[in-house]
């Protein structure tokens, strides 16, 4: 018997523990033009150009680079006592703080949830001034808002029960005809999604996105990396999404954490919303020019720590994974379904 889930309005915060604080500083604001919010020698709180609220991620330096926190905005004060019920009710750690726990932010519910993530759910926080119109503050890749988590666990299937029954819907997926679901997204917001569940060992964070205006912000970001001789920092894209739409780039902070740059997805608010539904040997799924995703996006994520800072165990996916299936990064996958002469396209092969 599971009780009321919490009514959650989005993916608002990130705790991001890191290997070192000025590394980090440097390239969340010197790079990428996030706004400090507050910050001391332990920790720094930032959030982009469009937030009004405290943070959207938090930095703080410790031993093992990995997620602290996925912080999720609720409704109102009286929905952390629907999370502390809901997740009571599904036999997870449950552990009620008091306003000043977390910086900026009042009493919080923090949950380490049936997957292996600690969650957080909180109302009560403080407002930091929003800087949609300070132009004069925008540099030409400006970040405006946090957009989504994307969460690595080992069964797609179980994972999306469980969000489904925290009330996300679904917005895209990605299957193969064998029945494996391989990727799904879900969406609280009205736009494709609040986190996403991609499959393989878990929990690990595969990546925390923040959303731009336009393609060209993302575009400068490149061009930025290129003229600082951080190129390396860029994992994959800039490309065009096939799930979502978006126009994307994977970048990897200075422990590895993955940071997408993301813009112009599409609506999803309306109740009868269509899910996509991509076959796994869509050449175009992940990137609808039908580049390769590189490995390393298949293989790496950051390491999330339960509600005493230890590091999760990882549970192996004992379904097939995406690049077994596409034989590498995309092997022989078909940019055209029933086109065997040409259709097929032979891809990176590992
Ligand atoms: O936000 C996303 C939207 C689409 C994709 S994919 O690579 O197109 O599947 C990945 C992603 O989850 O990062
Ligand atoms: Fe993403």
């Amino acid at each position: 018997m599971t009780a009321t889930p919490p009514d959650i309005v989005r993916s608002a915060y990130l705790e991001l523990v890191v290997s070192d604080l000025a590394a980090s500083r440097e390239f969340y604001v010197d790079v990428l033009g996030l706004v400090v919010t507050e910050e001391d020698g332990r920790e720094i709180h930032l959030r982009a150009l469009e937030e009004f609220i405290h943070h959207n991620l938090v930095l703080r330096e410790g031993p093992v680079p990995a997620v602290a926190a996925f912080g999720f905005r609720v409704r109102s004060p009286r929905e952390l006592d629907a999370a502390e019920a809901h997740y009571r009710a599904l036999g997870c750690g449950v552990r009620r703080e008091p306003a000043g726990f977390r910086t900026g932010v009042g009493e919080v519910v923090r949950v380490l949830d049936p997957l292996g993530f600690p969650y957080e759910f909180f109302y009560d926080v403080a407002h930091a001034p929003r800087l949609t119109w300070r132009s004069d503050l925008y540099g030409a890749g400006a970040i405006v808002r946090l957009d989504h988590f994307n969460q690595v666990c080992p069964d797609v299937v179980a994972g999306a029960a469980y969000l489904e029954e925290l009330g996300f819907k679904r917005t895209e997926d990605i299957r193969g005809d064998d029945g494996v679901t391989y990727a799904a997204w879900f969406a609280r917001k009205d736009t494709v999604h609040d986190t996403a569940l991609t499959g393989g060992s878990g929990p690990r964070m595969h990546h925390i996105a923040f959303a731009t205006h336009e393609k060209h912000n993302i575009l400068y970001i490149c061009d930025k990396l290129g003229a600082l001789r951080r190129s390396d920092a860029i994992e994959r894209g800039p490309g065009r999404h096939g799930v979502s739409n978006a126009f994307y780039l994977y970048l990897r902070d200075p422990d590895g954490h993955r940071i997408e740059i993301y813009t112009q997805d599409y609506y999803t608010g309306d109740p009868d919303n269509p899910v996509v539904t991509w076959d796994v040997h869509d050449n175009q799924r992940r990137d609808w020019w039908g580049h390769a995703v590189v490995p390393s996006w298949y293989t790496d994520a950051s390491t999330v720590l339960d509600l005493d800072g230890a590091p999760v165990p990882l549970r192996e996916r004992e379904q097939a994974s995406e690049m077994d299936v596409t034989i590498g990064a995309d092997g022989f996958s078909y940019t055209r379904k029933d086109d065997t002469a040409r259709g097929f396209k032979v891809g990176e092969q590992l």
